[in-house]
C-alpha cells in the first residue's frame, strides 16, 4: 500500500489579490477558501496524511478554517517563496516518510478527487506528474506594448497542483534547487533531470489569483441556481365542439373542450407548475376567470407570463415533464409539435420539455370521455 501525504502551501500573502485578508481565508460558499482544499484532500481515502503549510501570522485564520477537520496534522510556518513554504513543509514530513507526495495550492479549492486520483495513478510510471490543460489561445510575446513574436503554442500547456511525486525524489530536489525561484514542483523535479508525466487537469481547478478568480469560484460552487419544483393539475370538461387545444395544438375532434379560456388543460397544468417553482400562486389568481379579458383567450398568454416572472427573477427552466389523461385523441403523432409550441413560447429548447399521455384504461370521468385531465412538473434554477 503507497503511503500518500499531501502539503498544503497556504503561507503566501496574495498581493495580487489585494485586500486586508490574505485570499485563502476569503469565504466561499461561506467557508474559507483554504479550507475547502483541506477538506477535499482530508476526504480522499487515498490521503493518508494532509498538512497545511502556513504563514505565522495566521494561526488564527487556520484554525477557524480547519475547525473540525480532526485528521490534519499540525500546520508549520512556510518561508518567503512557494518553493520555500513547499521545501519547509517536506522537511516536516521526514519522519513521516510517505511513498508519494502531493503538492497542492491552498488558493486551489475547487480540487476534485477524480482528478487526485489521476495524479496519484499517473505515479507508478513516472516520478512525477502533474495536471495541466493545453492551452487554447494563441500566444504573443510582447515586447512592451507591441507584439515582440507570436509563440507556437503547439505542446503547450497551463500546469495545475495537486502536483504528485515521489517523497524521496522531490526532497532531494528541492534540497538542491533552495535558493533558486521556480514557480512549480514540477519545475523543480524538472531541474533535478527527472521527467514528469501531464495528466488531464480541469477547468473548475481555478488558482483564486485576483477577485475575478474568487467570483468565479463562487459561481463554481454554486453551480447552477437553486434548483425549484413545481407541480400543476387540471382538468377540463369535454362538451360540444368540433376540436381540443392541447399544448397550443389544435386537434381535429368530435367534442370540445370547455372553459372560460381555450381550455388547454395541459398549457394549465404546466403554467401553474412553472408559478409553483417561485411560489406565486396559480393561474387562477393571476388570470382570474371573472376577468372578462380571458374570455376564449389563447393559454399561451398564461404560459408565456409565467415564464416572464421567472425570467424576472433571473431563473431558468431546466426541464418541464407533461402527462395527458384521455381515451382519445392520440397525443403521440402530435408530440414534437407541441414540445416545439411550448418551447417557442418558453424561449426554451424544445428537448427540455416532455409530453407524455395515458389512458385511464376507461377508468373514470378521463374514460367514459367525459373530460381531460393533465399534470405537469416543472424543475427551475433560480439565483441564490
Ligand atoms: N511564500 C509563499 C507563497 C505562496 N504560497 C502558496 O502558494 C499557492 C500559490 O501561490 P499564489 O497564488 O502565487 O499565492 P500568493 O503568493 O499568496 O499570491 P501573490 O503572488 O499574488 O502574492 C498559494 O496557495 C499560496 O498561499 C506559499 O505557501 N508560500
Ligand atoms: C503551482 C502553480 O499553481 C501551477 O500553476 C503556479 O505555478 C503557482 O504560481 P504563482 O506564480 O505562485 O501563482
Amino acid at each position: 500500500m503507497v503511503k500518500v501525504a499531501a502539503l498544503i502551501v497556504a503561507a503566501g500573502r496574495g498581493k495580487r489579490f489585494g485586500g486586508e485578508l490574505p485570499k485563502q481565508y476569503l469565504p466561499l460558499g461561506g467557508r474559507p477558501v483554504l479550507r475547502h482544499s483541506l477538506a477535499r484532500f482530508a476526504a480522499h481515502p487515498d490521503v493518508a496524511l494532509v498538512r497545511a503549510v502556513i504563514h505565522p501570522d495566521d494561526r488564527d485564520l487556520y484554525d477557524a478554517a480547519a475547525h473540525g477537520l480532526t485528521t490534519l496534522l499540525e500546520p508549520v510556518p512556510g518561508g518567503a517563496e512557494r518553493q520555500d513554504s513547499v521545501r519547509l513543509g517536506l522537511e516536516s514530513l521526514v519522519e513521516a516518510a510517505p511513498d508519494v507526495v502531493l503538492i497542492h495550492d491552498g488558493a486551489r479549492p475547487l480540487i476534485d478527487g477524480a482528478l487526485i486520483d489521476r495524479v496519484i495513478a499517473a505515479l507508478g510510471e513516472q516520478p512525477g506528474a502533474i495536471p495541466a490543460l493545453p492551452v487554447a489561445d494563441t500566444l504573443k510575446r510582447g515586447n512592451g506594448r507591441l507584439i515582440g513574436e507570436t509563440v507556437e503554442r503547439a505542446n503547450l500547456w497551463r500546469a495545475q497542483t495537486p502536483q504528485g511525486f515521489r517523497f524521496p525524489d522531490l526532497l532531494a530536489a528541492h534540497r538542491a534547487a533552495a535558493g533558486r525561484t521556480l514557480t512549480d514542483d514540477a519545475a523543480v523535479l524538472e531541474a533535478a533531470g527527472a521527467s514528469v508525466a501531464l495528466v488531464e487537469g480541469a477547468e473548475d481547478n481555478v488558482k483564486i489569483t485576483t477577485p475575478i478568480d474568487l467570483a468565479r469560484a463562487e459561481s463554481l460552487f454554486r453551480g447552477p441556481g437553486e434548483p425549484r419544483i413545481g407541480s400543476g393539475f387540471d382538468v377540463h370538461r369535454l362538451g360540444p365542439g368540433s376540436s381540443v387545444t392541447l399544448c397550443g395544438i389544435e386537434l381535429p375532434h368530435d367534442q370540445g373542450l370547455i372553459g372560460h379560456s381555450d381550455a388547454d388543460v395541459p398549457m394549465h397544468a404546466l403554467t401553474d407548475a412553472l408559478l409553483g417553482t417561485i411560489n406565486a400562486g396559480d393561474i387562477g389568481r393571476h388570470f382570474p376567470p371573472s376577468d372578462m379579458r380571458w374570455k376564449g383567450a389563447p393559454s399561451s398568454i398564461f404560459l408565456a407570463h409565467a415564464g416572464a416572472l421567472i425570467d424576472a427573477l433571473g431563473g431558468r427552466i431546466l426541464n418541464v415533464d407533461i402527462t395527458m389523461m384521455c381515451e382519445r385523441p392520440k397525443i403521440g403523432p402530435h408530440r414534437a409539435r407541441m414540445a416545439n409550441k411550448l418551447a417557442e413560447i418558453l424561449r426554451i429548447p424544445a428537448s427540455r420539455i416532455s409530453i407524455k399521455a395515458t389512458t385511464t384504461e376507461t377508468l373514470g370521468f378521463t374514460g367514459r370521455e367525459e373530460g381531460i385531465a393533465a399534470q405537469a412538473t416543472a424543475l427551475v434554477a433560480l439565483p441564490f
